[in-house]
Protein backbone atom coordinates (compact mmCIF):
# COMPACT_ATOMS: atom_id res chain seq x y z
CA UNK A 1 0.00 0.00 0.00
CA UNK A 2 1.70 3.46 -0.91
CA UNK A 3 2.10 5.69 1.72
CA UNK A 4 4.18 8.36 0.35
CA UNK A 5 4.64 9.27 -3.44
CA UNK A 6 6.77 11.89 -4.42
CA UNK A 7 6.94 12.65 -8.00
CA UNK A 8 9.70 14.88 -10.36
CA UNK A 9 10.31 16.83 -7.08
CA UNK A 10 12.51 19.97 -7.03
CA UNK A 11 14.08 21.54 -3.68
CA UNK A 12 15.45 23.95 -2.58
CA UNK A 13 15.78 28.00 -1.03
CA UNK A 14 14.77 31.64 -2.56
CA UNK A 15 14.00 30.23 -5.60
CA UNK A 16 17.32 28.18 -6.04
CA UNK A 17 16.72 24.73 -6.70
CA UNK A 18 19.60 22.42 -4.68
CA UNK A 19 18.05 19.04 -5.88
CA UNK A 20 15.57 17.90 -8.64
CA UNK A 21 14.09 15.25 -10.71
CA UNK A 22 13.26 13.55 -7.39
CA UNK A 23 10.94 10.41 -7.88
CA UNK A 24 10.41 7.54 -5.14
CA UNK A 25 7.44 6.10 -3.10
CA UNK A 26 7.40 4.84 0.19
CA UNK A 27 5.12 1.21 1.03
CA UNK A 28 3.62 0.81 3.88
CA UNK A 29 5.99 -1.27 6.11
CA UNK A 30 9.46 -0.14 4.03
CA UNK A 31 12.51 0.75 5.63
CA UNK A 32 13.93 3.61 3.77
CA UNK A 33 17.39 5.23 4.21
CA UNK A 34 18.47 8.24 2.69
CA UNK A 35 21.60 8.57 1.54
CA UNK A 36 24.23 11.27 0.24
CA UNK A 37 26.77 13.57 0.53
CA UNK A 38 26.78 16.32 2.89
CA UNK A 39 24.40 19.38 1.70
CA UNK A 40 22.97 16.96 -0.70
CA UNK A 41 19.19 17.72 0.45
CA UNK A 42 18.35 15.04 2.50
CA UNK A 43 17.46 17.30 5.93
CA UNK A 44 15.30 19.92 3.01
CA UNK A 45 13.65 16.60 1.83
CA UNK A 46 12.44 15.24 5.09
CA UNK A 47 11.34 18.97 6.40
CA UNK A 48 9.60 18.75 2.73
CA UNK A 49 8.03 15.53 3.68
CA UNK A 50 6.79 16.86 7.29
CA UNK A 51 5.26 19.81 5.08
CA UNK A 52 7.43 21.86 6.96
CA UNK A 53 8.46 23.78 3.49
CA UNK A 54 7.20 23.50 0.15
CA UNK A 55 8.76 22.04 -3.15
CA UNK A 56 9.55 24.38 -5.68
CA UNK A 57 8.28 21.94 -8.29
CA UNK A 58 6.52 18.55 -8.05
CA UNK A 59 4.31 16.88 -6.15
CA UNK A 60 3.71 14.63 -2.68
CA UNK A 61 0.74 12.63 -2.66
CA UNK A 62 0.03 10.79 0.59
CA UNK A 63 -1.80 7.10 -0.19
CA UNK A 64 -3.54 4.83 2.48
CA UNK A 65 -5.56 7.71 4.51
CA UNK A 66 -2.15 8.57 6.45
CA UNK A 67 -2.35 12.17 7.09
CA UNK A 68 0.42 14.52 7.74
CA UNK A 69 -0.44 14.50 11.46
CA UNK A 70 0.64 10.67 11.83
CA UNK A 71 3.98 11.45 10.59
CA UNK A 72 6.08 11.04 13.44
CA UNK A 73 9.37 12.73 13.32
CA UNK A 74 13.06 12.62 15.19
CA UNK A 75 15.10 15.48 14.30
CA UNK A 76 19.04 15.57 14.52
CA UNK A 77 19.55 16.45 18.31
CA UNK A 78 20.75 19.91 19.23
CA UNK A 79 22.42 21.26 22.13
CA UNK A 80 18.73 23.03 23.63
CA UNK A 81 17.32 19.32 23.34
CA UNK A 82 19.94 17.70 25.52
CA UNK A 83 19.20 20.03 28.40
CA UNK A 84 15.43 19.62 28.81
CA UNK A 85 14.97 19.57 32.43
CA UNK A 86 12.09 17.41 33.07
CA UNK A 87 12.21 13.41 33.89
CA UNK A 88 11.71 10.67 31.07
CA UNK A 89 8.29 9.69 31.05
CA UNK A 90 7.30 13.35 31.12
CA UNK A 91 9.02 13.46 27.83
CA UNK A 92 7.73 10.52 26.70
CA UNK A 93 4.20 11.34 27.23
CA UNK A 94 4.26 14.58 26.07
CA UNK A 95 4.04 12.46 22.84
CA UNK A 96 -0.27 12.33 22.93
CA UNK A 97 -0.32 16.20 23.27
CA UNK A 98 -1.05 16.35 20.01
CA UNK A 99 -3.93 13.86 20.57
CA UNK A 100 -5.12 15.22 23.24
CA UNK A 101 -7.19 18.65 22.30
CA UNK A 102 -7.91 20.56 25.09
CA UNK A 103 -8.11 17.19 27.64
CA UNK A 104 -5.73 18.52 30.45
CA UNK A 105 -4.76 15.22 31.38
CA UNK A 106 -3.49 11.63 29.95
CA UNK A 107 -6.19 8.62 30.24
CA UNK A 108 -5.19 5.23 31.74
CA UNK A 109 -4.44 3.84 27.99
CA UNK A 110 -2.27 6.11 26.83
CA UNK A 111 -0.28 5.38 30.29
CA UNK A 112 0.00 2.06 30.10
CA UNK A 113 0.65 2.33 25.46
CA UNK A 114 3.54 4.68 27.29
CA UNK A 115 4.91 2.09 29.29
CA UNK A 116 4.59 -0.46 26.62
CA UNK A 117 6.30 1.56 24.18
CA UNK A 118 9.04 2.34 27.09
CA UNK A 119 10.02 -0.97 27.80
CA UNK A 120 10.13 -1.78 23.87
CA UNK A 121 12.53 1.21 23.12
CA UNK A 122 14.60 -0.17 26.59
CA UNK A 123 14.05 2.92 28.86
CA UNK A 124 11.70 1.56 31.81
CA UNK A 125 14.41 1.94 34.36
CA UNK A 126 15.08 5.36 33.08
CA UNK A 127 11.12 6.80 33.58
CA UNK A 128 11.91 9.06 36.55
CA UNK A 129 15.20 10.25 35.85
CA UNK A 130 15.72 13.86 34.82
CA UNK A 131 16.51 13.50 30.44
CA UNK A 132 19.17 15.84 30.76
CA UNK A 133 21.68 13.91 32.91
CA UNK A 134 21.23 10.91 30.41
CA UNK A 135 23.90 9.66 27.76
CA UNK A 136 23.50 10.67 24.49
CA UNK A 137 21.98 7.00 22.93
CA UNK A 138 19.46 7.04 26.09
CA UNK A 139 18.23 10.64 25.19
CA UNK A 140 17.47 9.12 21.46
CA UNK A 141 15.96 6.42 22.92
CA UNK A 142 13.56 8.96 24.78
CA UNK A 143 12.80 10.89 22.07
CA UNK A 144 12.05 8.49 19.84
CA UNK A 145 9.85 6.75 22.01
CA UNK A 146 8.09 9.93 22.79
CA UNK A 147 7.80 10.03 18.80
CA UNK A 148 6.47 7.26 18.78
CA UNK A 149 3.42 8.09 21.29
CA UNK A 150 2.63 10.40 18.90
CA UNK A 151 2.27 7.83 15.70
CA UNK A 152 3.35 3.74 14.93
CA UNK A 153 2.61 4.54 11.12
CA UNK A 154 5.24 6.03 10.08
CA UNK A 155 8.64 7.73 11.32
CA UNK A 156 10.87 9.99 9.89
CA UNK A 157 14.95 10.02 11.31
CA UNK A 158 17.16 12.36 10.82
CA UNK A 159 20.36 10.31 11.63
CA UNK A 160 19.21 9.42 15.19
CA UNK A 161 23.02 7.75 15.77
CA UNK A 162 24.89 10.94 15.23
CA UNK A 163 27.11 11.78 18.01
CA UNK A 164 26.10 8.18 20.03
CA UNK A 165 29.37 5.76 20.31
CA UNK A 166 29.43 2.42 18.95
CA UNK A 167 27.30 0.39 21.28
CA UNK A 168 24.53 2.97 21.61
CA UNK A 169 24.62 3.19 17.75
CA UNK A 170 24.09 -0.81 17.32
CA UNK A 171 21.18 -0.26 20.33
CA UNK A 172 19.08 1.73 18.48
CA UNK A 173 19.36 0.09 14.59
CA UNK A 174 18.47 -2.84 16.36
CA UNK A 175 15.89 -1.27 18.40
CA UNK A 176 14.42 0.95 14.82
CA UNK A 177 14.77 -2.56 13.13
CA UNK A 178 12.59 -4.46 15.83
CA UNK A 179 9.93 -1.39 15.45
CA UNK A 180 10.26 -1.76 12.00
CA UNK A 181 10.11 -5.58 11.60
CA UNK A 182 7.69 -6.44 14.43
CA UNK A 183 5.68 -3.39 14.14
CA UNK A 184 5.46 -2.77 11.12
CA UNK A 185 6.59 0.72 11.74
CA UNK A 186 6.97 2.45 8.08
CA UNK A 187 10.61 3.65 8.81
CA UNK A 188 12.49 6.80 6.44
CA UNK A 189 16.16 7.32 8.09
CA UNK A 190 18.67 9.72 7.21
CA UNK A 191 21.88 7.71 7.25
CA UNK A 192 25.86 8.46 6.77
CA UNK A 193 26.35 4.62 7.60
CA UNK A 194 26.53 2.84 4.25
CA UNK A 195 27.15 -0.67 6.34
CA UNK A 196 23.49 0.10 8.30
CA UNK A 197 21.85 0.52 4.78
CA UNK A 198 23.06 -3.23 4.29
CA UNK A 199 22.15 -4.30 7.30
CA UNK A 200 18.80 -2.83 7.77
CA UNK A 201 16.88 -1.07 4.72
CA UNK A 202 14.58 -2.49 2.43
CA UNK A 203 15.16 0.59 0.15
CA UNK A 204 17.94 3.70 -0.77
CA UNK A 205 17.03 6.91 -1.86
CA UNK A 206 20.78 8.16 -2.55
CA UNK A 207 20.57 12.29 -3.51
CA UNK A 208 23.66 14.55 -4.86
CA UNK A 209 24.87 14.85 -8.35
CA UNK A 210 23.78 11.38 -9.17
CA UNK A 211 19.83 9.97 -7.87
CA UNK A 212 19.19 6.40 -7.13
CA UNK A 213 16.23 4.80 -5.57
CA UNK A 214 15.71 1.12 -5.53
CA UNK A 215 15.46 -2.01 -3.68
CA UNK A 216 18.60 -2.49 -1.13
CA UNK A 217 19.41 -5.04 -3.24
CA UNK A 218 19.33 -3.17 -6.54
CA UNK A 219 21.40 -0.32 -4.82
CA UNK A 220 24.24 -3.23 -3.46
CA UNK A 221 24.36 -3.78 -7.12
CA UNK A 222 24.55 -0.26 -9.08
CA UNK A 223 27.30 1.45 -9.62
CA UNK A 224 27.05 4.27 -7.12
CA UNK A 225 25.70 1.71 -4.14
CA UNK A 226 29.44 -0.97 -5.03
CA UNK A 227 31.30 1.76 -4.45
CA UNK A 228 30.18 3.48 -1.68
CA UNK A 229 29.85 -0.11 0.17
CA UNK A 230 33.89 -0.59 -1.12
CA UNK A 231 35.04 2.62 0.19
CA UNK A 232 33.14 2.42 3.62
CA UNK A 233 34.51 -1.02 4.30
CA UNK A 234 38.28 1.04 3.62
CA UNK A 235 37.58 3.37 5.61
CA UNK A 236 36.57 0.59 8.57
CA UNK A 237 39.58 -1.31 8.02
N1 LIG B 1 17.13 27.58 5.56
C1 LIG B 1 17.99 27.52 4.54
N2 LIG B 1 18.14 28.55 3.68
C2 LIG B 1 18.99 28.49 2.63
N3 LIG B 1 19.74 27.40 2.34
C3 LIG B 1 19.62 26.34 3.15
C4 LIG B 1 18.74 26.32 4.29
N4 LIG B 1 18.84 25.11 4.90
C5 LIG B 1 19.74 24.39 4.19
N5 LIG B 1 20.20 25.12 3.14
C6 LIG B 1 21.17 24.67 2.11
O1 LIG B 1 20.58 23.63 1.37
C7 LIG B 1 21.55 22.62 1.07
C8 LIG B 1 21.03 21.27 1.59
O2 LIG B 1 21.02 21.31 3.03
P1 LIG B 1 20.52 20.06 3.89
O3 LIG B 1 20.65 20.44 5.32
O4 LIG B 1 19.20 19.64 3.39
O5 LIG B 1 21.60 18.96 3.47
P2 LIG B 1 21.93 17.55 4.13
O6 LIG B 1 22.09 16.58 3.01
O7 LIG B 1 20.90 17.23 5.16
O8 LIG B 1 23.32 17.85 4.83
P3 LIG B 1 24.09 17.12 6.05
O9 LIG B 1 24.45 15.75 5.59
O10 LIG B 1 25.31 17.98 6.22
O11 LIG B 1 23.18 17.16 7.25
C9 LIG B 1 22.86 23.07 1.70
O12 LIG B 1 23.63 23.68 0.70
C10 LIG B 1 22.43 24.07 2.75
O13 LIG B 1 23.42 25.06 2.93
Amino acid sequence: MKLITCENLTLGYEGKAILSGLNFTVNSGDYLCIVGENGSGKSTLMKTLLHLQSPMAGTITMGDGLKINEIGYLPQQTALQRDFPASVEEIVMSGFLGRMGLRPFYTKAEKKEARELMEKTRITDLADRCYRELSGGQQQRVLLTRALCATRKILLLDEPVSGLDPVATADMYQIISELNKEDHVTIIMISHDIGEVANYASHVLHIGHRLFFGTKEEYMNSKIGKHLVTAGEEAKA
